[in-house]
């Protein structure tokens, strides 16, 4: 098939393009970093490649190596032909360094170029414009003004895309020839200079709020305010919905048992389908709250400053302000936030970072913390007299994870030789300006999270849910102590005692470790056997008349921040760091860990 590639320098705009041509999600935000891999899709008959973003031929980082290494061979390779150059059309120079050099590079392999001068509604906001015929006089290659945000010039592109591929004769402007650094540099300051707008126009708004959130002390305050804002919201704003959803399900529940009268049917269809399946579903709306609000903010433009505010205290831990952004985005799960820590400079300090994201509470713990802090905490008490306490002990948890990851962080650091220090790069980033969020694309991200979250979960939530009840309901008539199950959770049971924990929590934890999600429709279908109500108010209530002990919920708690109960992280930790002893020991110690925190909390309280 006939290939196009995008390739550009980072947060110029090339996945939003891709997505426009090929109608795929590939993630966008505004960061520098956010594309790690090659991503190809179809536009009509072409094959289009979205590479990584790249300030330069002869990178110094190691990833950023790694995709020039596969944009020389997509250059020479036969069916690649067409070079799409992105440009960041407020940010013309830096753009130009990298495109300048991906014209020579095509020029030697004769294919053809075509530079897109991308975010022109941005130029157009300062009411500036770009005489981009005269620009395509100079670079000799066709320039096509357009904004993959507002769509403004894009169908015109597509139109002319087949054209572009179908040419044979390659213009030649450019006299530089590769490797000819400096000149690249100098020609792009001189093409700025005669076509680009002047950068104080686009950095006199951005210094004035920059001022502000990077300043020392305010900087440093509203950092820990935007964090304290983002943490509490997940546990507040999210309320009404989870509310909503609630009542929906136990509405269908009681309809369909109503249905079915009494029996074995209707015994199923309540403890293991409402209590269990239904149980987690409650906490959709929690997880698209938290992807809108993490995407709020990687949209603004604020998690690169965030990045840059934390790279001095991180470093004291061995990580980089880099490892920020995946650890934020490890809230929301640990498998893309892997993927994210490759932009981070140091081989080492991303191996600490990869290895200690899964301690960063992710969408997948919400059920079990808010069922066991609603067992806990009475929904009316404060803290300080100010604070909703449920929403600080959420809060807590997340603390404790991030506090966890520290100091993980930093024994690893300690522990762990120091070869690699003197290749490192240094820490450079560049910060991109201000945006407001891109809505549409933000709210199919929020969707897809909740839709996500169900597929991944429900099926194993579904078949342990089927096998606990059907363990626990036979010999029928026995009742759940002296069932199958009863008789298996009893053999397990010495295992969680020093956890303060009976059999039933002992079979929920065992079973958690296919997924962590699954701990919640465990407990609920077995309370619900019980005859615990199929929502999470009800269990709740069922699970404190039934005596979980405050230092028992608390170890509970604790140990699902630290333990690793996720089979993909372990996968995706084992492709990234290449190893599988270090992917299958971090589970178990990860959980032995736990158990140990857990044990002490039991033990203490
Ligand atoms: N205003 C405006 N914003 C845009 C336009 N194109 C992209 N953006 C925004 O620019 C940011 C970066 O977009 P991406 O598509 O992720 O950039 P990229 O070049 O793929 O970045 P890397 O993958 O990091 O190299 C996002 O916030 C986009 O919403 C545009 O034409 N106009
Ligand atoms: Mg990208």
């Amino acid at each position: 098939m006939e290939r196009i590639v995008l390739v550009g320098k980072p947060n110029c705009g090339k996945s939003l393009l891709f997505n426009q041509l090929t109608g795929l999600r590939q993630k966008v935000a505004n960061f520098p970093g956010v594309t790690v891999e090659l991503k190809t899709g179809q536009f009509n008959q072409f094959e289009v490649v979205d590479f990584p973003g790249t300030y330069s031929l002869h990178s110094l980082s190691k990833d950023e190596e790694i995709a020039v290494e596969k944009l020389n061979l997509a250059v020479d390779d036969h069916e690649t032909k067409l070079v799409v150059c992105v440009l960041d059309a407020a940010r013309l120079e830096r753009s130009l360094v990298f495109a300048l050099q991906v014209q020579a590079l095509a020029r030697r392999n004769n294919k053809a170029v075509v530079f897109v001068l991308n975010m022109i509604d941005e130029v157009e906001r300062y009411g500036l414009q770009i005489d981009a015929d005269a620009l395509q006089a100079e670079l000799g290659a066709p320039v096509y003004a357009l904004s993959a945000k507002t769509l403004q010039g894009v169908s015109e592109f597509k139109n002319a895309l087949p054209e572009l591929v179908a040419q044979t004769t390659v213009p030649d402007a450019l006299t530089i020839q590769l490797g000819e650094q400096t000149k690249f540099i100098e020609r792009a300051r001189q093409l700025n200079a005669a076509y680009g707008i002047r950068s104080d126009v686009v950095l006199k708004n951005q210094n004035r709020i920059d001022r502000f959130l990077l300043n020392n002390v305010l900087g440093g305050v509203a950092f820990l305010g935007i964090m304290f804002f983002l943490f509490q919201s997940i546990f507040t704003w999210a309320q009404p919905l989870m509310d909503g959803t609630e009542a929906a399900i136990g509405w269908i529940a009681s309809t369909v048992t109503g249905w079915l009268g009494a029996g074995m049917a209707a015994d199923f269809l309540n403890d293991a389908i409402f209590g269990g399946v239904g149980a987690f579903l409650v906490f959709v709306p929690q997880i698209m709250v938290l992807t809108l609000i993490i995407g709020i903010l990687e949209d603004s433009g604020y998690l690169a400053r965030a990045a840059l505010i934390c790279h001095k205290p991180l470093s004291l831990f061995g990580l980089s302000g880099r490892s920020f952004i995946p650890y934020l985005s490890g809230h929301a799960c640990a498998i893309p936030a892997i993927m994210a820590a490759r932009t981070i400079e140091s081989p080492r300090k991303r191996l600490i970072t990869m290895l200690t994201i899964p301690l960063m509470s992710c969408s997948a713990r919400l059920p079990v913390y808010a069922l066991l802090v609603a067992v806990l905490i009475p929904s009316d008490a404060t803290f300080l007299g100010v604070f909703d306490l449920q929403g600080a002990a959420f809060f807590g948890l997340y603390f404790f994870g991030i506090v966890m990851a520290l100091v993980v962080s930093t024994l690893m650091n300690l522990f762990t030789r120091k070869r690699h220090e003197l290749n490192d790069m240094p820490f450079i980033l560049e910060l991109p300006s201000y945006r407001l969020p891109h809505w549409k694309p933000l709210l199919q991200r929020v969707l897809n999270s909740g839709v996500q979250f169900i597929k991944r979960a429900a099926p194993v939530i579904f078949i342990v849910s089927l096998c606990l009840w059907t363990l626990g309901y036979f010999p029928q008539g026995a009742g759940l102590e002296h069932s199958l199950l009863g008789k298996i959770g009893h053999f397990i049971e010495p295992i969680f005692e020093p956890l303060g924990l009976d059999w039933r929590y002992g079979v929920a934890i065992m079973m958690s470790f296919l997924a962590r999600e699954v701990f919640v429709g465990a407990l609920g279908t077995m309370f619900g056997m019980s005859g615990a109500e199929e929502n999470i108010a009800g269990l709740a209530a069922q699970i404190q008349a039934d005596g979980l002990s405050l230092g028992a919920g608390i170890g509970l708690l604790l140990f699902y921040v630290v333990a690793l109960q996720c089979v993909a992280t372990v996968a995706m930790l084992r492709a990234e760091t290449g190893k599988s002893r270090i992917a299958w020991g971090l589970y178990v110690g990860y959980g032995v860990l736990a158990y140990c925190i857990a044990a002490l909390a039991a033990h203490i309280i």
